[in-house]
């Protein structure tokens, strides 16, 4: 990102139409690491082609896999990966930028560790500043090195092996991208390789490693943790892929049709994992009309077409379990709460601290700015009193570097007395590109400011 995007939008009439938004951002990360090492072709349909996966991508190539786009005669796009095979990843001689992705640095500096090869991780601003050690302490047990700043935070250097010993790995914190990592250095590992999990996070990664040829099991234990193992030096062969529409990119027209009077919103192919539905789970309890239509499984994810209408929403309390399956939703549940009847209280908030921004910080300030009632909790709470009545607005809040800031506010812009700006909406590039024509497309009116 070179030059800041300032954006403004003004409050809509009706959000009407039927779209796709793109193709799931933690699944388009993993088919092409997959794909990568594994033996032969993988064919990906549907990926994202956002910043963050074309940084992925772009290392890819670098560690000495091919991947190529062609168009697919529909106005998309089909990629395909020619793999190395697994333990074959090339030494780069270029630094792997990661851009503005968490998911992209802290899976592949995984992928690598088990393999015989150094390489050095960077990223922008935004990420420099994000928490490593939650990744480089276990692959360090497993026997690889890591070189770098203090606080090990990127840049770094990533010293792999090809010969680390597997290790039953208890999380610190409820995150699928440090289970991630820990799982695809096992596979390059002899033996089994466990990662055990208090809050089930995304598992998008153990039923890739699955549809590639891995064996990956998920264990309840006594304690209801469970308990995910890959057993190591599978033979992976390369597969088709087709990516489901993102629910984490859904939410922002979703909820820009829940806002607006005489909405009708149509969001075809939606990911409909588990571990990813929590928001629409707390919109429904919030009194949201959404159908969740023709559910199909799609190559192994659930899938379903999303109807929304608009809704009246009252104010609830959102329990901290619920987190890890709506990790990144918080900031546009915010913006939906400041337009519901009533108080609501999202509990166990803390990792949203080391986001692509402090999110936590963002969304109340924002919304401070907004003219909207909101508090942040010493626990980690965050709770937003709202009105029933369209939040003041006209104000313009700060993004940070986030994609997720950014289109939050422009949604909650669709639905106040007065218009919202942001200050750089370029950073929604990472994971939804087009954002700005698609809503336009349904009634928004957002624009450069
Ligand atoms: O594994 C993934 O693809 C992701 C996991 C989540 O991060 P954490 O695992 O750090 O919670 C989420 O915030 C991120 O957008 C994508
Ligand atoms: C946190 C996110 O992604 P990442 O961790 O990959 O930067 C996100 O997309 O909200």
């Amino acid at each position: 990102m070179t030059h800041a995007r300032p954006l403004r939008s003004t409050t809509t009439g009706a959000i009407r139409g039927s779209i796709r938004v793109p193709g799931d951002k933690s699944i388009s990360h993993r088919s092409l690491m997959l794909g990568a090492i594994a033996v032969g072709e993988t064919v990906i349909h549907g990926l994202l082609e956002g910043e963050d996966v074309l940084h992925t991508a772009a290392a890819m190539r670098l560690l000495g896999a091919e991947a190529e786009r062609s168009d697919d005669g529909q106005g998309g796009g089909v990629w395909r990966v020619r793999g190395v095979g697994l333990g074959a990843l090339q030494e780069p001689a270029q630094v792997l930028d990661m851009g503005n992705s968490g998911t992209a640095a802290r899976l592949l500096m995984g992928l690598v560790a088990g393999h015989p090869i150094t390489c050095v991780f960077t990223g922008d601003a935004s990420l420099n500043k994000r928490p490593m050690a939650r990744v480089t302490k276990p692959l360090e047990e497993m026997g690889a090195r890591f070189v770098g700043r203090s606080g090990g935070r990127l840049p770094l250097t990533v010293v792999g092996s090809g010969e680390l010993v597997p290790i039953t790995y208890r999380l610190p914190v409820a995150s699928a991208q440090v289970k991630s990592a820990i799982l695809l250095a096992g596979l390059n590992t002899a033996g089994a390789t466990t990662v055990i999990e208090a809050e089930p996070t995304r598992d998008h990664t153990e039923l890739m490693l699955r549809h590639f040829g891995a064996t990956v099991t998920t264990e309840r234990l006594e304690d209801g943790a469970l308990a995910v193992t890959v057993t190591g030096q599978p033979e992976l062969t390369g597969r088709t892929i087709h990516v489901p529409a993102d629910p984490s990119s859904a939410a922002f027209p979703a909820v820009a049709a829940l806002l607006r009077p005489g909405s009708e919103l149509l969001l075809n192919d939606v990911g409909m994992n588990p571990r990813r539905t929590g928001l629409y789970d707390t919109l429904v309890e919030m009194g949201a009309d959404i159908a969740f239509e023709n559910r199909r499984d799609q190559a192994g994810e659930p899938v379903a077409d999303l109807r929304v209408r608009h809704s009246a929403l009252k104010g609830i309390v959102v329990p901290a379990d619920r987190a890890p399956s709506m990790i990144d939703e918080y900031p546009v549940l915010a913006a939906a709460a400041a337009c519901a009847e009533g108080t609501t209280v999202m509990l166990g908030l803390k990792e949203l601290r080391v986001k692509e921004s402090d999110r936590l910080a963002m969304v109340a300030e924002g919304l401070t700015r907004c003219g909207v009632s909101v508090e942040v909790g010493a626990d980690d709470s965050l709770t937003v009193h709202g009105t029933g009545k369209p939040p003041k607005g006209g104000a313009t809040v700060l993004t940070a570097m986030d994609h997720r800031i950014a289109m939050s506010f422009l949604v909650l812009g669709m639905a106040t007395e007065q218009p919202v700006s942001v200050d750089d909406g370029a950073f929604i590039d990472t994971s939804f590109p087009d954002f700005v024509g698609l809503m336009n497309g349904l009634g928004a009116a957002i624009v450069e400011a």
